[in-house]
């Protein structure tokens, strides 16, 4: 994992969310030695704490990694919790140091030129059920979205590390981050979920939870400005 530094208030979130998981421990131990309580119970919370841990140290990373690449982060950001929350599936590659000149266009049977800037409301528009390029692959290089509809390998893999099957938009995100080192956004239609694939892992991330919370520092560091 790349070096990064936390946000203040991430960082903070984090210990949060720590702190309630090693509570929860803490009160499977006691039921254990002789309580009364219910450990089933404690131990859905410390699932359900470590799921929302995960989604935001997965959108740290996520930001982090493609910050080198991408200065527009906040519209993608954007688009993709505008696609998660309507339900729209997508399927977002950023290109980084490996070249994916044979996914796009002239060198492929399929994907269509696009050469536009990145913006929120392009990627949702591609993405919007029934339009002709929401199938398949949007490629970003450099700041600009240089392709739609592109059609990306799939991987051999079926299941998540949870053992949960997983369906083509994400075998094919899987795929290409086995075969390159692209990073692959991925949003689902049927939960609405956003996953990035990474060197061949699916990582769920919590979009709107760091949206909020960055949000907060802008206005954390506009109010000790002011
Ligand atoms: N090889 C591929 N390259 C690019 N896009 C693909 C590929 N295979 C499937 N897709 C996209 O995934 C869509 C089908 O998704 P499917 O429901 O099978 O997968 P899923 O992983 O379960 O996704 P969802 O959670 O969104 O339903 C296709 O309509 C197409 O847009």
């Amino acid at each position: 994992m790349e070096q990064c530094q936390l946000q203040t208030n991430i960082r903070e979130d984090l210990r949060k969310k720590l702190e309630e998981i090693r509570q929860r421990v803490e009160e499977v131990m006691k039921i254990m030695n002789g309580q009364q309580g219910c450990m089933l119970c404690e131990i859905k919370s410390i699932r359900e704490s470590a799921g929302k841990l995960e989604g935001l140290i997965s959108y740290y990373h996520f930001q982090s990694s493609l910050m080198p690449y991408v200065e527009e982060l906040d519209e993608i950001a954007k688009a993709v919790a505008a696609l998660s929350e309507k339900g729209h599936g997508a399927l977002i590659v950023v290109e980084k140091n490996d070249l994916l000149d044979s996914l796009i266009g002239t060198c492929s049977m399929t994907g269509i030129l696009i050469g536009a800037k990145i913006s929120a409301p392009l990627l949702q528009s591609i993405f919007y059920p029934g339009n002709p390029l929401h199938d398949g692959a949007v490629i970003i290089r450099k700041g600009q979205i240089v392709a739609a509809g592109c059609v990306l390998p799939l991987s051999a893999q079926k299941y998540t590390s949870e053992r949960h099957k997983i369906g083509t938009r994400h075998r094919a995100a899987l795929g290409l981050s086995e075969r390159t080192d692209a990073l692959v956004i991925v949003v689902s239609e049927e939960t609405g979920q956003i996953s990035f694939a990474k060197d061949g892992v699916l990582h769920p991330i919590d979009v709107q939870l760091c949206t909020k919370l960055q949000q907060s520092e802008v206005n954390h560091a506009d109010s000790e400005q002011s």
